[in-house]
């Protein structure tokens, strides 16, 4: 569905160093990136400020050119043949709209699906199916600019879909929002890959949006790759260790010695243990039954890392 190969793009920045004079000079947003998506998944872009991922989303829609590198999204080369690829895929820019402002938000509607020649049985069904999942209903004939923010993005990303595209990029597409709006849109969004295999790519700083949507994570810093794989696969390499937390029925000095364990705690008079344990030592599974043998056990959790520890750590790393 996406295929990135090397992609480079640069941009040239003027500075004034003196009174008349102005110095210019190239910088590298995106060094070398190279990743590919297949059809039906779902992955997050994410990295610190100024790491590349809006200038890779402009390249991977067409609205920059690269300056060198290949890249073909959805079966075309995106900046040479833009009417194309907008047929086949729905963009949402957060911080940008494509719906027009003094209208209803039906109209808006009305004229996408002109623009994009849709036929008005399809159109119909897949607004339907917007306005439901979206609870739009209310605020259809409200004019953009009266809209909320939350509101507005779930027209957003109704705007993007009218057309039934197959992959649907994202930048940002949660920020901003209250908690139940954010809650709202991921909860959509989860559904339309799941149910409808609609390809997901999305850039974001909430790490929630990830870790509720996105299996697969592409992390970039400074213009190139620095980790892609499953959540899973990163957090186990770089944020190895788990915690066991156990409450006992009667308290227990130490549990530092039971097999598997790097580290341990007691706390609450010794009837709460914390047990610091690495997957490549022991598992978790071998790590209760060894404590159930010394002690009854009331309760246990099992703690992963965070997943913004997982993303710091994977930056950490250069
Ligand atoms: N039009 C431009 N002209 C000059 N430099 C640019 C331009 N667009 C981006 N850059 C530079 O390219 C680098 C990458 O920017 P980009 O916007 O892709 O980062 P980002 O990862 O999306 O950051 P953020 O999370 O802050 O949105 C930055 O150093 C930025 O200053």
């Amino acid at each position: 569905m996406i295929e990135v190969r090397d992609l480079c793009r640069d941009f040239t920045v003027t500075r004034k160093t003196g009174r008349f004079r102005r110095e210019k000079r190239t910088v590298r947003a995106v060094e070398g990136v190279s990743f590919d998506v297949a059809p039906g998944e779902a992955v997050g872009y994410v990295g610190p400020n100024g790491a590349g991922k809006s200038t890779t989303i402009k390249v991977l829609t067409g609205i920059l050119v690269p300056t060198s590198g290949h890249v073909r999204v959805s079966g075309v080369d995106p900046s040479r043949s833009r009417r194309e690829l907008a047929r086949r895929i729905g963009v949402v820019f957060g911080q940008r709209s494509q719906l027009w402002w003094d209208l209803p938000l039906a109209d808006s509607f009305d004229l996408l699906r002109a623009i994009y020649r849709v036929p008005r049985e399809d159109h119909a069904k897949r607004l339907r199916e917007c306005v439901d999942l979206l609870e739009l209903g209310s605020f259809l004939d409200t004019p953009v600019r009266q809209l909320s923010l939350g509101q507005r993005m779930r027209g957003e990303v109704t705007a993007a879909l009218l057309h039934g595209p197959e992959l649907l990029v994202l930048d940002e597409p949660t920020i901003g929002l209250d908690l139940e709006s954010k809650e709202r849109l991921r909860e959509f969004l989860a559904e339309l890959n799941t149910r409808r295999g609609t390809t997901l790519l999305l850039t974001t700083h909430d790490l929630d949006d990830i870790e509720r949507l996105c299996p697969r994570l592409v992390v970039i810093d400074r213009g190139t790759v620095l980790a892609d794989g499953p959540l899973e696969a990163l957090r186990a390499e770089v944020a190895p260790e788990r915690v066991l937390v156990v409450d006992l029925e009667e308290p227990v000095d130490d549990l530092a010695g039971v097999p598997g364990v790097a580290s341990a705690t007691a706390e609450l008079n010794g009837l709460r243990h914390r047990l610091v344990f690495r997957r490549a030592d022991t598992t978790a599974a071998r790590l209760i039954a060894a404590v159930a043998a010394r002690a009854e056990v009331h309760d246990l959790v099992v703690e992963e890392p965070e997943i913004d520890d997982v993303v710091r750590r994977l930056y950490a790393r250069r």
